[in-house]
């Protein structure tokens, strides 16, 4: 089997992005925020307050035949950009871009927290790192992906975003057609439930490739690129009238300057992926008229975190385990 959904930017800055989820019988329809950076599948329901609501699709099981309670089982959930959520969960039928889980553990929204109600274009989340880190207790359950991997031609999804524009995830294929020149496979290292591999360093502009190895994790659920301070100072430093603004939250551009591009190194072949100047500027920073910048510093997180900025640049094969071992590959387009 397989699957392939379009998923389409939130806003005009490329916040987030969100992709159609079908769920229930009849067919309950969502718009689902794909997220490599965790592994729940939780949606707003008829159990969310409606003073927590603002508009989005709602999941009444009562509503679905194939609807089954998992009693017992709850969930709840932080971020790292401290929201949260939590509830009850049921098992039922999600299909996705053609592809359809039994069986699959929706998590039923009781409670989310303020900038979920805000974000009236994402009704909920689709995790999709490893299943280990599901947050379903006491009997932690199954991402999409680890549900329908078994139907799959080839254990592997891959992410296709795009600036201003709709891209793609597609499950169990690659699709040749997406990516120009070879893909450059890395080593995954899953041990804390993320899709984490090692960068093997940057540049800036046409400088020198600066050999560094950057452990994060590519995570489509993160707008920025989130880096050392050290390749950010570098990054900046080239660019003149350039701020680190606390009160913008981080780097800030003029809105009119031309930025240089940004390359990282990936896999031991002297691959890189470069992200053009263009992209790496996030829109007005909500202060002057000064833009914020698409590379921030990872600073006190604990991890580098590769997110929209980065993977706008790449078609992206998140690999299970076609060849034995969780891979990362990533090719240009
Ligand atoms: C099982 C938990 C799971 C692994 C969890 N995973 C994550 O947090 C990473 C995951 O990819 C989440 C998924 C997000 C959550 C919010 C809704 C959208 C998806 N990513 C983040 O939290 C990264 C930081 N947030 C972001 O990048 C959000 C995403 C967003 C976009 C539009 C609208 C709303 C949110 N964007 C911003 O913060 N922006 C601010 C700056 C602006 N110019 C751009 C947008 C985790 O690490 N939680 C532990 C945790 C808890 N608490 C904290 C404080 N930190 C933590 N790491």
């Amino acid at each position: 089997a397989k699957g392939s959904v379009v998923t389409t930017p939130i806003n005009s800055e490329d916040e987030a992005y969100d992709a159609p989820v079908s769920i229930g019988t009849p067919a309950q329809p969502f718009n689902l925020d794909f997220d490599t950076g965790s592994s729940d599948l939780w949606v707003f329901s008829s159990l969310t307050p409606s003073n927590e609501r603002n508009g989005q699709n709602i999941y009444t099981a009562s509503r679905s035949s194939t609807a089954k309670q998992l009693s017992g089982e709850s969930w709840k959930i932080s971020y790292g950009d401290g929201s949260s959520s939590s509830g009850l969960v049921y098992s039922d039928v999600v299909t996705i871009g053609g592809l359809t889980a039994a069986g699959q553990a929706v998590e039923a929204a009781s409670r989310v927290s303020q900038s979920f109600t805000s974000e009236s274009a994402t009704d909920g989340l689709v995790g999709l790192a490893f299943s280990s880190i599901n947050t379903v207790s006491p009997d932690q359950q199954t991402t999409f992906f680890d549900t329908v991997k078994p139907s799959l031609a080839s254990p592997v999804f891959t992410a296709d975003l795009k600036h201003q524009a709709p891209g793609t995830y597609n499950f169990g294929f690659i699709d040749k057609s997406a990516f120009t020149g070879s893909i450059t496979y890395t080593p995954v290292d899953n041990s804390q439930g993320f899709w984490g591999f090692t960068s093997t360093g940057f540049q800036v502009g046409n400088n020198d490739f600066q050999q560094e190895s950057i452990t994060g994790i590519a995570d489509t659920g993160t707008t920025l690129l989130l880096l050392p301070d050290d390749v950010v100072n570098a990054y900046y430093s080239s660019v003149n009238n350039a701020q680190n603004d606390q009160s913008a939250g981080g780097f800030t551009v003029p809105c009119d300057t031309s930025l240089p591009d940004f390359s990282f190194g990936v896999g031991n072949n002297g691959a890189m992926i470069t992200i053009p100047g263009s992209l790496m500027n996030l829109g007005p920073s909500g202060s002057g008229n000064s833009c914020f910048g698409g590379l921030q510093s990872s600073g006190t997180i604990g991890t580098n975190i590769f997110g929209d900025v980065a993977l706008k640049a790449a078609f992206v094969v998140f690999d299970s385990g076609s060849q034995g071992q969780p891979q990362l590959g990533w090719a240009s387009k």
